[in-house]
């Protein structure tokens, strides 16, 4: 943001920058959730529009914002500055866009202010101070803010001017840091060893310049020391956790940086003698002009205050004057337009060499972190934070009224003469410079984005928007060298009274030149022009008194002559004749000598008045030298003072040391007393890293849950996408089932077919399974047969063995052919039973064949059901049942009685071969 061009006495415009911050945490947790929508949008890099339109609580009590300047149509507003920073913009960007430009003309030699404005919680102090003053400052990811930054850019730019004009330019640089606390000035750098801090007063001198009295100005050399500086005023600045900012600044804060350079205005290198830090820190005499302050800017005649509120510089670099001390206040004349012209080289006392001036431009940064508008309700101010608040608002209402009054357009126009309300709060007092004075100043409008605090931003948006409007005249302040130095001073008016002197008694005036050569000339003119006025006064007096001397005698024989001619009317009209010409001509040399005579004597009332002027000159500098004299003697008693002090804290060091050393002696005694203090303190500092623990803890569960939440949000998102595609799938899905209940009043009927199917080859299989219970029973007594055959055939076994020892065999025996009968009816038996045993296992083969064939039906069935279930994304039922209906029991049985039935036959067989063998 550059200001208007450079040149001096320049009308310049408050420039306004808007910074949206971007949501906090003390947002999430302050407002309510259905507020924390953002209200306010960048739409350009210079324009905004805020959606004021829903009932935030603050209406309630509240001024409901009414359309801005700009407003578009509809509800929602426009407001446009000259620059927008949206939420995602870095400290650096906003650094680089808005205080840089200034920093250069700061670095030239103008005053420049920059003011953060805003709500509470919107961002001021975070814009102007920032985080993390140990940070780098040039780098631009930090959170480091515009003063640090600002800071390092102008011991920057410093160093690199005085690498390129070197001897022939000097500065120094001071930093002073005050606030504003319930009307009340406070140094928050002045801090005495005690602690106490001291205010600040606002006086006016006699030309009308603001002097803040009894604020320190800290020398700084290097940024590091700034930044010390900073943080101390910080530490003192008032600041208190409200229901919307956990660290809310309850103090305006101005923290300024005076930069003194010293120029030498001729071409080429400076001379030696007129260097402005000679050895011991003089500052050249060769000047000897009525007024010190001079001003090039585009208003002849008007008054600059001074750029240092009234008090004077330092004398000289390393002059003796202590660091920081408190000064008293200077105010230094003015040069009228004609006598400024007369001084301008080149002018009419200009000696017409080419040797230059050293001049001194002082110039101040302010930069000013208001404390936040708020509306006590919202931030639930109570007891001593009510006066805070109401103190802040008042400050900022009469702030708002000045720019009110300045910021009106019809009466800039008008050019009416408008009362300004600077009186009104010390803060637009201290301000009155940078508020339609001599300096560059920038506003930067801080807002939050939440529509919860819409009202305030629209409020803000105002406020910035009137500020546009003020105009400033900006000048460059300079000052001729050695108007502060007190021996200089001195020098000064030594020479003055030799000087009036030497007037008053007609005699050459004493040299006030350092060059004898061009003084002497300059006196001999002045000397001889004296002497030639004087000459020819004397001449036109001498001459005068003849012509009036010859005049009278001539008037005196006209008279006599005309008595004497007795009336003689011819006679006299001859001689009038003669002698009228001869009257004419005298009365016209009469005349002529006394227009000489007239001028003559302006001429020397001229030099009477310079004559005056020099006494009056004498008489301000004597006071002036009163005055240093006096500071000079203030100063003397304050060393004396701190010796003083110095002595008597010696004698209380040496009393602490005498009391170290009885401390020292009852340390042992009190050491179990310690212990235990030290106990207790480990005790403490115990409980207290547990609660940091603790609340670290804490912290990190609440941005867990945050995360949380916002995963939770963004599954929530998810899952309603699914829950679209799945509704998507549902119809798709009732569609299908649409299709399968077409397809399964088919299958229905096709299955009803193999239901029939089944039950009619249940039916078979029962009767097959009651002929194979048949075909059992048949065997069982077949069995019972065999078991009877073979217990005859033991008996006839026995008997026959009997027979066989006791007699010879007989084949008629009835025995044997009982043997015989039998063995022929067990062959049969055993013939009968191989065939049942064969119709057996081909019963049981019917059966399994039935049972795969009803297995192979009921696969078939749900078989289909599955797949057309699986088509549908269904999981077909558990089988609870064995395949196809058939139980595994019934299967079992099945294979039992084939493998009974083989074994049978196999029994059958054996003893048919036995007893076939016997
Ligand atoms: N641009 C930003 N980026 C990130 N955080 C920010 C930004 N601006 C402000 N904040 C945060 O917002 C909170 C309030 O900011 P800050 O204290 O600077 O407000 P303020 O206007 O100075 O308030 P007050 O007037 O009450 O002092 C702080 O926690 C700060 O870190």
């Amino acid at each position: 943001m550059a200001p208007s061009p450079s040149s001096s006495g320049a009308t310049t415009s408050v420039q306004v920058a808007l910074r949206i911050r971007p949501p906090t945490n003390q947002d999430a947790t302050s407002i309510p959730a259905r507020f924390q929508r953002t209200a306010i949008n960048a739409i350009s890099s210079t324009s905004v529009s805020v959606d004021a339109t829903s009932s935030t609580p603050s209406s309630v009590g509240s001024s409901t914002a009414t359309a801005a300047p700009s407003a578009s149509a509809g509800k929602k507003q426009v407001f446009t500055f000259d620059q927008v920073h949206p939420p995602a913009a870095t400290q650096h960007a906003l650094f680089t866009s808005t205080a840089l430009p200034l920093i250069s003309r700061f670095v030239e030699g103008f005053n420049c202010t920059i003011l953060a404005y805003g709500q509470t919680s919107s961002g001021k102090t975070f814009t102007m101070t920032g985080i993390d003053l140990d940070a780098d400052p040039t780098d631009p990811s930090n959170g480091m803010g515009i003063i640090p930054r600002a800071v390092a850019s102008i011991f920057t730019q410093c160093r690199e001017l005085k690498e390129e004009r070197g001897n022939a330019w000097n500065y120094n640089l001071k930093g002073s840091f005050i606030e504003i606390y319930n009307e009340d000035l406070i140094d928050l750098l002045g801090s005495d060893d005690s602690g106490a801090k001291t205010n600040v007063q606002i006086r006016e001198d006699k030309q009308g310049h603001i002097i803040w009295e009894g604020l320190r100005e800290v020398n700084v050399n290097h940024s590091n020391e700034v930044m010390t500086l900073i943080r101390k005023g910080t530490s003192i600045r008032r600041t208190n956790e409200t229901d919307m900012n956990a660290q809310s600044s309850r103090s305006h804060a101005i923290f300024s940086l005076t930069l003194i350079q010293k120029k030498y205005t001729g071409s080429g290198l400076p001379p030696r003698s007129s260097s402005p830090l000679p050895p011991g820190g003089r500052s050249p005499s060769r000047l000897a002009r009525p007024s010190s302050t001079m001003h090039y800017g585009n208003s002849p005649g008007t008054r600059v205050s001074s750029p240092t509120f009234g008090r004077p510089g330092t004398p000289s670099f390393g002059s003796g004057i202590p660091r920081g001390g408190a000064r008293p206040a200077s105010s230094l004349g003015m040069l009228t337009a004609d006598r400024r012209q007369s001084l301008a080289p080149g002018g009419a006392q200009s000696n017409g060499d080419d040797q230059g001036e050293w001049v001194t431009v002082v110039s101040k940064f302010h930069f000013v972190d208001l404390a936040g508008s708020e509306r006590l309700k919202r931030t639930a101010a109570a007891g001593e934070r009510i006066k805070e608040g109401i103190s802040i608002n008042s400050g900022l209402l009469a702030l708002g009224n000045v720019i009110s009054a300045l910021g009106d357009p019809a009466k800039a126009k008008s050019h009416t003469a408008t009362y300004i309300p600077y009186r009104d709060s010390k803060l637009t007092r201290l301000l009155q410079d940078s508020l339609g004075g001599n300096a560059h100043t920038l506003m930067i409008a801080c807002v939050s984005p939440a529509e919860w605090n819409a009202n305030e931003t629209v409020n803000t948006l105002k406020y910035a928007n009137r500020a546009r409007n003020i105009k400033n005249r900006v000048t460059m302040n300079e000052k001729e060298e050695g108007w502060d130095d007190v021996e200089w001073l001195q020098g000064m008016v030594t020479r003055l009274r030799k000087d009036l002197k030497g007037l008053k008694e007609g005699g050459t005036i004493a040299s006030t030149t350092s060059d004898p050569e061009v003084s002497a000339v300059a006196h001999q003119k002045v000397t001889a022009q004296m002497a030639e006025l004087r000459n020819s006064y004397e001449d036109m007096r001498t001459k005068y008194v003849e012509r009036t001397e010859e005049l009278t005698r001539l008037r005196r024989e006209l008279a006599d002559k005309q008595r004497a001619s007795g009336g003689a009317i011819g006679g006299t009209a001859k001689y009038e004749e003669i002698v009228g010409p001869v009257i004419e001509e005298y009365e016209k040399t009469i005349s002529a000598m006394e227009a000489e005579l007239s001028l003559n004597r302006a001429a020397l009332r001229h030099t009477n008045d310079m004559v005056d002027e020099k006494e009056a000159e004498l008489a301000q500098l004597a006071e002036r030298h009163a005055t240093t004299e006096m500071y000079v003697e203030e100063l003397r008693s304050r060393v004396t003072k701190l010796a003083e002090r110095e002595a008597s804290t010696e004698a209380y060091i040496h009393d602490l040391e005498e009391k170290v050393k009885s401390f020292n002696e009852d340390s042992l005694s009190s050491s179990g007393s310690i212990s235990d203090l030290k106990r207790e303190l480990s005790k403490v500092k115990d409980a207290e890293t547990h609660s940091s623990q603790y609340i670290a803890d804490l912290e990190t569960r609440l941005a867990k849950s945050e995360e949380s939440v916002l995963s939770l949000q963004q599954s929530v998102e998810r899952l309603e996408e699914e829950c679209e595609v799945r509704r998507a799938d549902v119809r798709t899905l009732q569609s299908r089932l649409e299709q399968m209940q077409q397809d399964g009043e088919g299958w229905r009927s096709d299955l009803d077919e193999r239901e029939k199917k089944i039950t009619r080859m249940e039916a078979e299989l029962k009767e097959r399974e009651e002929a194979l219970k048949a075909t059992a029973e048949t065997r069982d007594r077949l069995g019972v047969i065999v078991n009877d055959v073979s217990a005859a055939r033991k008996n006839l076994e026995v008997a026959s063995i009997n027979s066989e020892v006791s007699s010879v065999h007989e084949p008629d025996d009835p025995t044997e052919l009982q043997l015989v009968a039998l063995q022929q009816t067990h062959t049969a038996t055993l013939a009968d039973l191989s065939s049942v045993s064969a119709k057996y296992r081909d019963a049981l083969r019917e059966i399994a064949d039935l049972a795969a064939q009803l297995h192979e039906a009921k696969g078939h069935v749900q078989g289909r059901s599955r797949r057309t279930l699986e088509q549908h994304g269904q999981t077909p039922p558990l089988q609870t049942r064995g395949v196809n209906g058939i139980s595994s029991r019934e299967i079992c049985i099945a294979i039992c009685i084939a493998l009974t039935g083989a074994v049978l036959g196999q029994v059958a067989q054996g003893f048919y071969l036995q007893s076939r063998d016997k």
